[in-house]
């Protein structure tokens, strides 16, 4: 079949869906909502999404000028995504219970996740339960483990010259964060081990680029595509074959240990092991999804940290200085969970790094799994997406004054008796990198550690500087609704005399 054929089967099977959604209940439903982007008209509303594809962030954030305070709507290509920006009425969406408004199911629809991760909406819930159940309450890995990762990595990452030398900051702290988290989901010797490190980012790449692929297609041609691209079965039998034998010692040490098991919390995998999960398959699918939401999500984060640092001198020399007073001098620092924690001004960096870049324009969004009415009156029909604009509240001037200016020590609390630990995976209905409310991110808190580890470690033995001796960091890229940091620069890195 020539191209252009089927450039035009392709558009009349969207226009026929398009024509018949705009009598559905759905469309009435929302029919005096505003929209951005586009007309709502039948069949033209499909070049709102267009414009969405091309201009997401400028879209979402006309719609936030526009609306404030209220609600707006913007066209994608199969369904409705509402912006809600009342904070009464997405208290009320936090406050839904899961089986009506739902993120395990907007996660699952964005990445298809039945193609591309093998298993159906309810295996989505069981692997979120799962997660947030052994993320929250038992997985405890000690900062001394993750600093024995944390060294080794930066040993294969960085140059260990005192000359500068180029660093690729994305892939690098790519590299180290796969590592540092995978001693905490895994352990050690697997967690730097190539191969399973390979499998596990193809599964991350094939997940990605899988979800792109089949949100193109229409429904009906997606199990087909399925019967001869099998995306998930290589990457989980590559997993289990090498979980296997260290489960299996796993499995080995909990018996010989009994209840009181030292290493029980450790990592991942010996919570559940320690919890009776036995099935290998099971446990192979639990960690490749807990990478997908930690390995990204962090290393971005990292490296847009890193570019900061890097512009600005001035700002390196005082975060080490408060570093050297807290954790100690180079290689003699001490990693501990109360040292850390008195690194006030980096957690300040990192949570203004946090909601100035952000990881793009949406915050926490769900999907309708039923109608859920709004005190406003407004029906939220089932098949929608709601979201918070994530981006433009974060820079809103009457959330942060001057939101749109970095101003690094924007969140440094004064210390003293009774003043509340400082943290910057604190979440709040205008702080949402991480979310709000009861499906905020369970790995929040390790995030932090690791983020503060891997920045303190650089400070105190690197110095760190822009190619060119550039001031301004480098640009970001934007794919829809994500922002990425940028992905082809380098930083330079030099190391310091006091390391050992
Ligand atoms: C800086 C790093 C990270 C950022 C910015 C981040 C951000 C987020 C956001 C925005 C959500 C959705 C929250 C919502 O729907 O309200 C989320 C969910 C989640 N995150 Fe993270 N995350 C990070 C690191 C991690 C890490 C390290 C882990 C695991 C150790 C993790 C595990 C999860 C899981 C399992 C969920 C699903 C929770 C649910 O739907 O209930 N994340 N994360």
């Amino acid at each position: 079949m020539e191209l252009a054929t089927l450039f035009y089967l392709v558009a009349a099977v969207y226009a026929l869906t398009w024509a018949s959604r705009r009598f559905s209940y759905a469309e009435q439903c929302l029919e005096g909502l505003p929209t951005v982007g586009g007309p709502s008209l039948p069949f033209f509303s499909f070049f709102g999404a267009i414009h969405f594809l091309a201009r997401a962030n400028k879209l979402i954030n006309d719609g936030y000028r526009k609306y404030k305070g209220g609600c707006f709507k913007i066209a994608q290509f199969n369904r409705w995504l509402v912006f809600v920006t009342d904070p009464v009425l997405n208290e009320e969406l936090r406050k839904a219970p899961e089986d009506q408004m739902s993120s395990p199911a907007a996660l699952h629809q964005y990445v298809q996740g039945l193609y591309t991760m093998g298993f159906g909406l309810d295996g989505m819930l069981h692997y979120i339960d799962v997660l947030r159940d052994q993320l929250l309450r038992h997985v405890n890995p000690s900062p001394a483990m993750l600093y024995d990762e944390m060294s080794a990595s930066f040993q294969d990452i960085l140059p260990q010259s005192d000359d500068w030398k180029p660093i690729p900051a994305l892939s690098s702290s790519l590299k180290l964060i796969l590592r540092m988290s995978n001693r905490a989901f895994v352990g050690a010797p697997l967690c730097s081990e190539p191969e399973y490190l390979d499998a596990v980012m193809d599964f991350m790449n094939s997940v990605f680029k899988g979800a792109v692929i089949y949100n193109c297609l229409p429904a009906f041609l997606r199990p087909l595509l399925a019967r001869w691209l099998d995306l998930v079965n290589p990457c989980l039998d590559r997993a289990v074959r090498l979980l296997t034998p260290h489960y299996q010692a796993r499995v080995a040490e909990h018996a010989a240990a009994g209840a009181h098991w030292p290493g029980a919390a450790d990592d991942l995998l010996a919570c559940l092991v320690a919890s009776d999960v036995r099935d290998v398959r099971e446990l192979a699918r639990i960690m490749l999804v807990v990478n997908l939401a930690a390995v990204h999500t962090t290393s971005q984060s990292l490296t847009a940290v890193l570019y900061l640092l890097a512009s600005r001198p001035d700002w390196q020399a005082a975060l080490r200085a408060e570093a050297e007073a807290a954790l100690g001098a180079g290689a003699g620092a001490a990693y501990d969970r109360d040292a850390l924690a008195r690194l006030r001004m980096l957690d300040s960096f990192i949570q203004e790094s946090l909601r100035f870049n952000g990881m793009g324009a949406l915050a926490s969004t769900k999907l309708a799994l039923k109608d859920f009415a709004l005190s406003s009156g407004l029906v939220i029909p089932k098949g929608t997406l709601v979201s918070g604009p994530l981006r433009a509240m974060h820079l809103d001037d009457e959330n942060y004054p001057d939101g749109a200016s970095f101003q690094p020590w924007r969140f440094v609390r004064p210390e003293g008796e009774g003043a509340p630990r400082q943290s910057f995976a604190t979440t709040s209905p205008t702080y949402l990198p991480f979310g709000h409310g009861k499906t905020a991110c369970p790995g929040r808190f390790f995030a932090a550690l690791e983020l503060k580890m891997a920045t303190a470690f650089l400070l105190l033995n690197y110095d760190i500087k822009l190619e060119g001796d550039a001031t301004e960091v480098p640009p970001p890229s934007w794919f829809i609704t994500a922002r990425v940091p940028n992905y082809k620069a380098n930083v330079l890195v030099r190391r310091r005399e006091q390391t050992a």
